[in-house]
């Protein structure tokens, strides 16, 4: 296998159909698409069949399967190719001229001849030219009658002769060959990767035989599942390995799926139950819909969620600290405010960058809009501080935490998968809108005991700003974002996300602190023109 690696690699199908969806390019795309992989088809046989046997094999002209094949690599780098049925002597002509034009880095070759139904699917007269296909390939996938036509012998009735026969066909082809023992008689399936040049296999396992009839495409299936993963790996032994964990998982659900009355499908999509059921409950609890549940509403089972309840000390030292409870108060003096308001003028300017970074980086036009729209609002907010601090006169000089807190978003942003970026700007929106919410709920609380109506508050256009609805639903969408990619990067992405969350939840309490701790500033000024935009 050349070295190329991809997180979605790109794979083709080269096969017959099942139009009730259990073999051929229906399993082989199910299959490409639930393991992660972008999955093409190149229909070589339109087949009337489904789970009791073959009706009718409508063979496609050679020159449309061409066509459809060039129709592809004209326009799409390939990463991996399955090869399933190819039915005739002309078709593997077409394929073989294809491949030794445009061979993809991976390609695997099942070699289907004979149906579980008994019925053939591929010509007694093409079998020869099925052989002289196997040098195009990197691994082969035979199951036992297939191995016996490839090498020339009886089929092997026992696992040391199947190896044996893999053996032969790796040598004299130069060719990976996964031997499959579903075949055998006994409650065991063998399967083993064999390559050529070494004697022993370089995988091997034999799990039980799991209980089930529905066994429909199991062959088409792993052979597709063993392309993609080896074109996201590049490892044949692990892409073996896993793809045989996973269609055991798929056998094992196998009857959930009540497809037909004889030999039904394997269920492909049986590890993504999980997650589904998360999305419905996420949504049954208003946490999926724009506009719902508040920060602490909802299960706690999102990713959010967890990373919410993971920070919970950051939120008890922000509540307990000298800054927060000051300003809700309204009792924090004004130079203090003043200062966090030119920390916040810096902050602002580059978590406007921040955002941009994440707009433009972005892999989907919703959230490019929506990190668009959250730096122009910054942009915006800067403007308008500026002209603030200026005119009350206080000195704008970036502070050690300011500086580490910019940094840090500015290279996350730019440097770190696009998902980490997210995470680590979600705090800035977050605890706004929980302090922001909060502190609203205690002024009105303040308000009605006083019967002021709240409006001689010091800092109420800070509070506003924040508990203004248009920035909790903005809060609530850089939330959602955070949680549909956690559901879709490799779990140590999703561990570097929760870093960074933490990360900007520490910094966001030691820039509010900050201020405080800082002696001999003694701004003087009003506390009017503080609201805060933060990416509304
Ligand atoms: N009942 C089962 N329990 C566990 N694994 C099975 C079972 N049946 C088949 N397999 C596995 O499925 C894969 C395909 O096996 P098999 O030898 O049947 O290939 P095949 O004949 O090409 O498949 P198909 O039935 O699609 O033609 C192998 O990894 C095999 O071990
Ligand atoms: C188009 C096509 N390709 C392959 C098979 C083999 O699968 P199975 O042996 O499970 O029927 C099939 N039935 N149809």
């Amino acid at each position: 296998m050349q070295s190329r690696v991809r997180k979605v690699p790109r794979v083709l199908s080269i096969a017959g159909t099942d139009p009730t969806g259990g073999a051929g390019q229906q399993a082989d795309l199910k299959t490409f698409a639930v393991l992660g992989g972008y999955g093409m088809s190149v229909v070589t046989a339109v087949i009337a069949q489904n789970t009791r046997g073959v009706r009718l094999v409508h063979s496609v002209p050679t020159e449309v399967i061409t066509a459809q094949l060039q129709a592809v690599s004209d326009d799409v780098t390939v990463d991996a190719v399955k090869i399933g049925m190819l039915g005739s002597v002309e078709v593997i002509a077409a394929v073989n001229d294809w491949l030794q034009a445009n061979r993809p880095p991976v390609v695997v070759l099942d070699p289907v001849m004979i149906a579980t139904s008994g019925d053939r699917l591929l010509a007694q007269e093409a079998e020869e030219a099925l052989r002289d296909l196997l040098h195009r390939a990197d691994l082969v996938t035979p199951n036992l009658p297939e191995l016996a036509v490839l090498v020339g012998e009886l089929v092997a009735e026992d696992w040391s002769t199947a190896l044996e026969q893999g053996r032969t066909l790796a040598e004299r082809h130069n060719v990976f060959v996964l031997v499959k023992g579903g075949h055998l008689a006994g409650d065991r399936t063998p399967d083993a990767l064999l390559a050529p040049g070494q004697p022993e296999p370089v995988y091997e396992a034999a799990g039980a035989k799991v209980r089930t009839n529905n066994t429909h495409g199991t062959g088409c299936s792993l052979s597709s599942a063993v392309a993609v993963l080896a074109a996201r790996t590049g490892d044949w032994s692990v892409a073996v390995g896993v793809a045989r964990e996973w269609l055991r998982g798929a056998l094992t659900h196998a009857d959930e799926l009540e497809v037909g009355q004889g030999n039904g499908p394997v269920h492909h999509g049986h590890h993504l139950e999980a997650h589904l059921v998360q999305l419905l409950t996420d949504w049954a609890n208003g946490m999926g819909q724009e506009g719902g549940a508040g920060p602490e509403k909802g299960a706690d089972s999102s990713f959010t969620e967890q990373l919410w309840a993971r920070t919970g000390d950051i939120r008890s030292q922000i509540d307990d600290g000298r800054f927060v409870p000051a300003l809700g108060q309204g009792t924090l003096p004004r130079d203090v405010f003043l200062d966090y308001l030119s920390q916040d003028l810096i902050y602002l300017q580059d978590y406007s960058r921040a955002l941009a970074q994440l707009a433009v980086r972005a892999p989907t036009e919703q959230w490019r809009a929506f990190f668009a729209s959250g730096a122009a609002g910054c942009a915006r907010e800067t403007e308008q501080l500026h002209r603030t601090l200026v005119d009350a006169g206080v000195p704008v000089t970036p502070s050690a935490v300011t500086a580490e807190y910019t940094e840090f978003l500015l290279a996350t942003t730019q440097t770190r998968d696009w998902a980490v970026g997210a995470a680590a700007v979600l705090p800035c929106y977050w605890l706004y809108a929980w302090i922001g919410n909060r502190l609203q709920e205690h002024r009105e609380r303040m308000a009605a005991e006083s019967g002021d109506g709240g409006r001689d508050h010091p800092y109420g256009a800070w509070v506003d700003s924040y508990s203004d609805p248009e920035f909790t639903a903005s809060a609530r969408r850089a939330r959602d974002v955070v949680d549909v990619l956690a559901g879709q990067v490799d779990p140590e992405v999703r561990e570097e996300m929760a870093r960074a969350f933490r990360r900007a939840c520490e910094l966001e309490l030691r820039f509010f602190e900050h201020p405080c701790e800082r002696t001999g500033t003694t701004h003087t000024g009003t506390a009017e023109g503080s609201r805060g935009e933060r990416g509304t």
